[in-house]
């Protein structure tokens, strides 16, 4: 796809330019200027070591596949956001060392310890917020007319605070766990990508359920989904041939476990630390946990290749490459700045989308993308079992942005203690007291 009589350019800023998924988006924006022409690419970050580590092998990537684009690395906010239309946000806040604890202190008290789900997610999200709520006003001082695209998480969290205290902010929260598993169901039925699905899903972030899946002549194909996933969860033949990691091989695995309990839908990967808390904490190793996972191997991997750039002063040769992380959020801004109308999930307030679900909800369902931003598309009424899935999760997410913002000790309580992986409020509150020791730097004094 050209774009014949428009000759627009894009300016992108990679904000948490030091991500482990920044390679990645380069390569995608690389390949793809054909349909999102770049005029400038910028990253920005508030570590500047971390950051110039991948920074110096994307100016030789950019630089040896599209030298007519600007690029620069700063740890300055006025450089970064000023004449910016996009910013692909994505940072994380007290980086892998916090990430640890939230899911190290969970798990020695017995509990789910997750990046985005529990107790973790909760304190991850009270250190996010004013982290993502700052480059919002960056973007709105700097660039008023841009567009952020907000990969941050935990993103329910971070979305509930961003449509309270930013409402009417250019801001879009995104996802890509279900991108992912889209093109597992692809793979599945024989169809080359998510793309060639039409689909219904509804929900809140980490934790919605897919009702329709079906091919562009409009053929069902949730029968022969639903045959697979019950029997291999969203495992596909690709895992078997090139290899998965194994927390994740189990994660997609466990999708039948969480199929089962409803099999008229199908689910995403993330509900089974709700359903089957137990068995998670079970092959959970407190001392060596997802995070370590990662510090031992993407890390490595990412950091690894760009020090294999900037030494060899190429990167013709580069293992990067596009995955669905990266083509999402690139897919995102091209029907933004083409007004194409695209169908693509984002998380936005409910507004109606789920008819027996709170309003004012923050949830994640399928959108048409155009110059205004996401659209939200209506999918109806929530069955028994996930309006009161929905309405506790709704609840915990609330209160966890109450607390933040009224420095609330007890509504913190009340949100680890009503979120469904808890057992009691007792471990709650032995949890939520060594978080506020681990958080002492960024979280507010609580009350
Ligand atoms: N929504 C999704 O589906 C999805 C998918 C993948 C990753 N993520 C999120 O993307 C983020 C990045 O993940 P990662 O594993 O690559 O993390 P990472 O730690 O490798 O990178 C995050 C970067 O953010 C920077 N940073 C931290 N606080 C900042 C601030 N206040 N201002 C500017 N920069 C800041 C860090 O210095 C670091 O370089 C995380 O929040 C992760 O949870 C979300
Ligand atoms: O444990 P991590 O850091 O590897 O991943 C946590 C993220 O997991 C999801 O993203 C997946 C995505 O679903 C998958 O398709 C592929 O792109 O890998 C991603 C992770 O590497 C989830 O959506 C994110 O919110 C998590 O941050
Ligand atoms: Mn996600």
């Amino acid at each position: 796809m050209t774009h014949a009589a428009d000759d627009r350019k894009f300016s992108v800023l990679i904000a948490g330019g030091g991500s482990t998924y920044t390679p990645g988006i380069v390569l995608t924006l690389l390949n793809g200027l054909d349909k999102f022409p770049l005029r400038k690419l910028k990253f920005y970050d508030n570590d500047g070591e971390r950051q110039k580590k991948i920074a110096d092998a994307a100016r030789i990537l950019v630089k040896e596949r599209a030298p007519e684009i600007e690029f620069e690395a700063t740890t300055n906010p006025a450089e970064a956001f000023t004449d910016v239309d996009f910013v692909m946000a994505q940072i994380r806040v007290g980086k892998y060392a916090m990430r640890s604890l939230d899911e190290k202190i969970p798990l020695k008290h017995g509990v789910v310890g997750q990046e985005t789900t529990g107790p973790g997610g909760i304190a991850y999200g009270l250190r996010s917020i004013p982290g993502v709520i700052e480059l919002v006003d960056y973007m709105e001082k700097y660039s008023p007319n841009a567009w952020m695209l907000n990969y941050s998480n935990p993103a329910a969290i971070v979305a509930e605070a961003t449509r309270r205290l930013r409402p009417n902010s250019k801001i879009i929260n995104i996802c890509d766990m279900p991108i992912g598993i889209m093109d597992r169901m692809a793979q599945i039925v024989g169809l080359k990508d998510r793309n060639d699905l039409v689909f219904r899903y509804y929900g809140l972030n980490h934790f919605g359920w897919w009702t329709d899946v079906r091919d562009k002549t409009g053929k069902d194909l949730m029968p022969q989904l639903k045959k697979h996933v019950a029997k291999h969860g969203y495992l596909v033949d690709d895992d078997y041939e090139e290899g998965i990691e194994p927390s994740w091989e189990e994660t997609f695995k466990m999708a039948a476990d969480v199929y089962a309990l409803d099999p008229t839908t199908l689910p995403n990967t993330y509900l089974k630390y709700y359903m089957y808390p137990t068995q998670v904490v079970k092959h959970s190793d407190p001392n060596y946990t997802r995070t370590d996972e990662v510090e031992d191997h993407r890390q490595k991997l990412v950091f690894g290749e760009c020090a294999r750039i900037v030494e060899n002063g190429t990167a013709k040769d580069t293992g990067f490459k596009p995955d669905d992380h990266s083509t999402y959020i690139v897919d995102l801004c091209t029907a933004i700045a083409y007004d194409t109308k695209q169908r693509m999930l984002a998380i936005i307030p409910n507004e109606g989308a789920i008819s027996n679900i709170d309003p004012t909800a923050m949830v994640e369902v399928p959108c048409l993308f155009g110059a205004n931003g996401a659209e939200r598309l209506a999918m109806g009424k929530a069955a028994t079992y996930q309006t009161g899935m929905i309405t506790e999760q709704n609840s915990v997410e609330k209160l966890a942005v109450d607390a933040l913002l009224e420095h609330s000790y007890t509504k913190l309580w009340q949100a680890f203690s009503l979120c469904k992986i808890v057992p009691d409020a007792g471990i709650a509150k032995d949890i939520l007291d060594d978080m506020i020791v681990a958080n002492k730097d960024y979280w507010p004094e609580l009350n």
